[in-house]
């Protein structure tokens, strides 16, 4: 009897490639649409969290996971040691490590620049998480991808799913916290965490803002965005926040969180409903002045 012929796994959408001055980086293979499903990864390592745990039960947590990861499988732990090291946290003196101080070290590196908050159905922190691939996004303050996890149906993996078209060639990235941060406080917790100042087009213009104009765009006022951009190159001056902010930012109350569109059809069309990879509200493209909700029937 003839072996079944199987079709072979399509093409990955994202490879890694080394960009200058940005490390491994993922840059898509072909033209992406939006809401497609850019890749998808299980957890290399994974460890209990709650709102109520201090820096050094978390570290303990870590510490103990990655402790039997190297027992149960030494590979995937020199995987996990292969991930980009930024700063290193302070190291509470009283917690005790399984490992030598300098891997400790090494392993709090990892940790603070690669993993991943998993937030229960309650929106609160119940797990971090570090992941392999997704491991190799970097950050953009107006990303062209967001992350979607669902811990609640008892699965940590995780998808990035791309907000809008992405031409081949381009650097695919996630933000590291939510988009309606400050320019202060996400230059301070990219260089704190991360070990480098952000310098994207957002930034750029942000620099030149003024504290007011910053608190507004906090406030989600949009106003003072176009006003003072002081951009070198002519065209510029449509800098897209204010259009990124109503298409992509969740305006539920307190939630902070991305839309990006449902995956397309089987049939290649794109969806025209987006989803908070928050708080899971679903929204219909171009409802965004209205009451945002998408209606039951
Ligand atoms: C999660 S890792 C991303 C993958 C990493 N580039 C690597 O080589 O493995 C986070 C680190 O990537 C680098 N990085 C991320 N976004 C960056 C950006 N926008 N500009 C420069 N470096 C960035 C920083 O060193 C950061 O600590």
């Amino acid at each position: 009897m003839a072996a079944a012929s199987s079709s072979p796994p399509p093409p990955p959408l994202v490879q890694v490639a080394d960009l200058p001055g940005r490390g491994r980086s993922l840059i898509a293979t072909r033209h992406i649409k939006p809401g497609e499903i850019l890749l998808s990864d299980s957890p290399l390592l994974l460890y209990p969290s709650s709102p109520a745990a201090s820096d050094a039960e978390d570290h303990a947590a870590l510490l103990r996971a990655a402790h039997s990861l190297s027992l149960s499988s030494p590979s995937s732990f020199h995987q996990l040691l292969s991930l980009h090291a930024g700063p290193t946290p302070p190291v509470s003196s009283s917690s005790s490590s399984p490992f030598p101080p300098s891997l400790t070290a090494t392993l709090l590196a990892v940790d603070r620049s690669n993993a991943f908050a998993l937030a229960d159905a309650r929106r609160r922190v119940s797990a971090y998480a570090i992941y392999p691939l997704a491991s190799f996004f970097n950050h953009d303050c107006l990303p062209n991808a967001c992350r979607f996890d669902y811990p609640d149906r008892g699965s940590a993996d995780l998808t990035v799913r791309a907000l809008h078209d992405i031409p081949p060639g381009r650097e695919v990235c996630l933000s590291y916290f939510p988009v309606n941060w400050g320019y202060k406080e996400r230059q301070a917790r990219l260089l704190e965490d991360y070990g480098f100042r952000c310098e994207c087009d957002r930034c750029r213009v942000e620099a030149n803002w003024k504290d007011d104009e910053e608190n507004m765009e906090e406030d989600g006022g949009d106003e003072g965005m176009a006003e003072e951009e002081e951009e070198e190159e002519e065209g510029d001056g449509d800098f897209p926040h204010a259009y990124f902010f109503v298409k992509f930012v969740c305006d539920v109350e307190n939630c902070g969180g991305t839309l990006a569109p449902l995956p397309p059809s089987d049939d290649g069309t794109v969806s025209d409903v987006l989803e908070c990879n928050v708080c899971g509200k679903l929204r219909k493209e171009g409802d965004e002045d209205g009451d945002g909700e998408m209606d039951d029937d």
